[in-house]
């Protein structure tokens, strides 16, 4: 009890210092439950080790330990004469973070960069300022500590389209060997089959917990036409039980899959609350050397001897090529930055998932995910001492629909649409939490949900699998603390809009079949305060609907392409070598050429893996193979000078 005591007082102090006190009332006793059962598998001595003070050279410095750069840092340091160092701005994961129903909490909190877009002129309307919330892990694990743990690869397609547009190495026969290496699948019945395994770092399992609901959703997608099926698998058109990055049915972020289980190899350094400013790249030989970083309010440097790797996530890995002189030039001479290689690709060709929300079901018996009658001291202690019951619901996240809408070609199985079903909804919680993460206006919100606070619903995401929108990512100055401006250009191609005008019909229809029926379903049908105008249900209403809640799933992504040499918009090659700079990379969704079809974890992390083997094959080769495979890209790639290579 002596060792306990402290155990659960620190505990209890740093998730409410996370969250906010007296956000939950019973966060408390929860994080004080949770340290009492789990004392003896309690965090500090499982929890990498922060370096206070980093080494003056290594041979890889990582930059961001999200879903892709743990990843990264485990791979490398397989390697034992290699020495890595891991710079991660945020701090450690906490028990709040790894409780499912919580992850809402977590938007806009301290583990959060807490970014937000520029206003948007054609989406976003019920949203504060027209601007949509970007919500950002800035902690160790990354966005995986913050994201709902949806364990979606994508479709076949997306990756064969990646190698149809110049990208050698990346198509589904030759990625799927990475998501299975990192794989540690618990369904039993899914591991058998050739698109799963076991034995990974990253464990993937079913929801403990599902309401009535679950079984239904799958029901009703089945009376609309579609099969269930593992949309991991062969096929992706069709219903399925979402499956989670879980443990135990707590989170199981990238930090804790890669990171934890290799924190006392001693070849690896990570360096916390280490914000990095600028890649140091010598300007005649163009090659990166080491990085710059803040760390307890001071500047430091630190020397790479073969490669700095950004894996900073698509907002931060462009925003620091951009402020170490690589990216559009004009751009950066406005910014007072000195150009080192003009690659007018950076920040450029921005994609995200939106979906429409706020289509919001009602039913009769009480049996939806509705927080303030599930979460309880009772369910607590379940969660605490069980692993299961309503705490380990990913905030009712229970189903997956993937259906093609009329702008898709039918045959092809490559949908264009994702349903995402919960069986709650934004005015569960009477306006607090959901509300809050999402950004929307008080007056949207009263107008529109306050009638039916705490009510039993569930609700349809219908998400935007492939937009055609594209977005950028700029600097607002050259101070590298100032945030980027993130403009996502949401809904300007008309596309879009008419795609999501279709996955909106196709919700009201889903709530329609007698599998949902059976629970009084009804659509609540009030209509939306900008669109009172138009008559309900028209086509012209639903163009305006998607326009209101314009809700982004936070798959910002593609905003440094890798592409082929003739494409001077790719920003690196499909080794992820940053054309124009030697010894650099870029490893994770910025690399994205086009957004994969589905949720960006999984894929994020299969791109750290396969990033990883491209890292050590090549370092692993004999030097004059390596000269010379580097000089071939640099050959072909139309107006860019080959940097000095002699030093690789
Ligand atoms: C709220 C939310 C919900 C989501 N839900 C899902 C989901 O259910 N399923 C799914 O598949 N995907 C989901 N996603 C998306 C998915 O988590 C991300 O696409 C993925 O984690 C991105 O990985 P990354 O490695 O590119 O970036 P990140 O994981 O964001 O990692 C980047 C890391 O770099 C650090 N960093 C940034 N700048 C610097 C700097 N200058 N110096 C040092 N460190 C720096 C950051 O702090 C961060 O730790 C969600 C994301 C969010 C935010």
């Amino acid at each position: 009890m002596a060792i306990i005591l402290p155990t659960v007082l620190a505990s209890i102090k740093a998730g409410v210092g996370i969250i906010g006190a007296g956000k939950i009332a019973i966060l408390p006793f929860l994080l004080a439950a949770l340290a009492y059962f789990h004392y003896d598998q309690f965090d500090p001595e499982n929890r990498p080790v922060d370096r206070k003070v980093v080494d003056k050279e290594y041979d890889f410095v990582v930059v961001g330990g999200g879903s892709a750069g743990s990843v990264i840092a485990n791979r490398l340091t397989e390697i034992p004469s290699w020495k890595v160092l891991l710079l991660e701005a945020g701090g450690h994961e906490t028990e709040i973070s790894d409780v499912p129903v919580l992850s809402l909490y977590l938007h806009k909190s301290k583990l959060d960069w807490g970014y937000k877009t520029e206003p948007q002129t054609e989406a976003c309307k019920a949203m504060i300022e027209n601007r949509s919330s970007w919500t950002r892990g800035k902690v160790l694990g990354g966005s995986s500590v913050l994201n709902t743990m949806l364990y979606i690869r994508g479709n076949r397609r997306d990756f064969d389209h990646w190698v149809h547009q110049g990208n050698p190495g990346w198509s589904y026969e030759e990625i799927l060997p990475y998501f299975l290496k990192s794989e540690d699948q618990r369904n039993p019945y899914l591991a058998r089959n050739k698109y799963h395994s076991t034995g990974g770092y990253q464990t993937v399992q079913d929801s403990p917990y599902s309401t009535p609901l679950g079984v239904a959703f799958l029901q009703a997608g089945q009376e609309m036409g579609y099969d269930i099926r593992d949309v991991n698998g062969e096929k992706q058109t069709g219903f399925a039980f979402f499956q989670f990055t879980m443990r135990r049915g707590t989170r199981c972020s990238t930090s804790k899959a890669f990171l934890r289980p290799i924190r006392l190899r001693k070849n690896l350094h990570i360096s916390l609350w280490s914000h990095v400013t600028k890649v140091l790249i010598d300007p005649e030989s163009r090659r990166a050397y080491g990085v710059e970083f803040i760390k307890n309010g001071k500047k430091q440097i630190v020397l790479a001897r073969k490669e700095v790797i950004l894996s900073a996530g698509a907002i931060n890995s462009p925003q620091l090529l951009m402020l170490s002189g690589v990216g559009p030039a004009e751009h950066l001479q406005e910014k007072g930055i000195r150009v080192i290689h003009d690659s007018p690709g950076v920040g450029q060709n921005l994609q995200d998932h939106i979906a429409v929300g706020g289509l919001t079901f009602l039913i009769d018996p009480p049996i939806s995910l509705l927080v303030n009658r599930l979460v309880n001291l009772n369910t607590a202690l379940r969660y605490a001492i069980k692993e299961d019951g309503p705490l380990t619901s990913s905030i009712g996240l229970e189903a997956v629909g993937f259906i093609p809408t009329k702008y898709t070609n039918q045959s092809d199985d490559w949908p264009d649409i994702e349903f995402m079903i919960t069986s709650t909804s934004t005015p569960a919680d009477g306006g607090t939490q959901v509300k809050h993460a999402h950004g929307l206006t008080d007056e949207f919100y009263n107008e529109y949900f306050s009638e039916i606070n705490y009510k039993d619903t569930f609700a349809v995401f219908p998400m935007l699998l492939r937009p055609k929108s594209r977005g950028e990512i700029k600097l607002r100055s050259k101070n590298p603390l100032d945030y980027p401006l993130l403009q996502p250009n949401y809904l300007t191609d008309l596309h879009d809009v008419w795609v999501m005008r279709e996955g909106a019909k196709a919700a009201v229809a889903f709530a329609q079949t007698e599998s949902m029926k059976r629970f009084g379903t009804r659509f609540y049908s009030k209509p939306l305060p900008n669109c009172k105008h138009l008559p309900l249900f028209t086509d012209e209403y639903w163009d305006c609907a998607v326009r209101q809640y314009t809700l982004s799933i936070y798959h910002y992504s593609c905003t440094a392409k890798m592409g082929p040499a003739e494409d001077p918009y790719a920003v690196v090659d499909p080794e992820l070598r940053v054309y124009g700079v030697a010894g650099l990379r870029v490893i994770d969704a910025s690399i994205m050429p086009t957004i994969t079809n589905g949720n960006l974890n999984a894929p994020t992390i299969m791109v750290g893996e396969k990033g990883a083997d491209l890292v050590k094959y090549y370092w692993l080769q004999p030097s004059t193979r390596r000269r010379r495979d580097l000089r071939a890209v640099y050959n072909v790639r139309l107006g860019a000078t080959c940097p000095n290579i002699t030093s690789i």
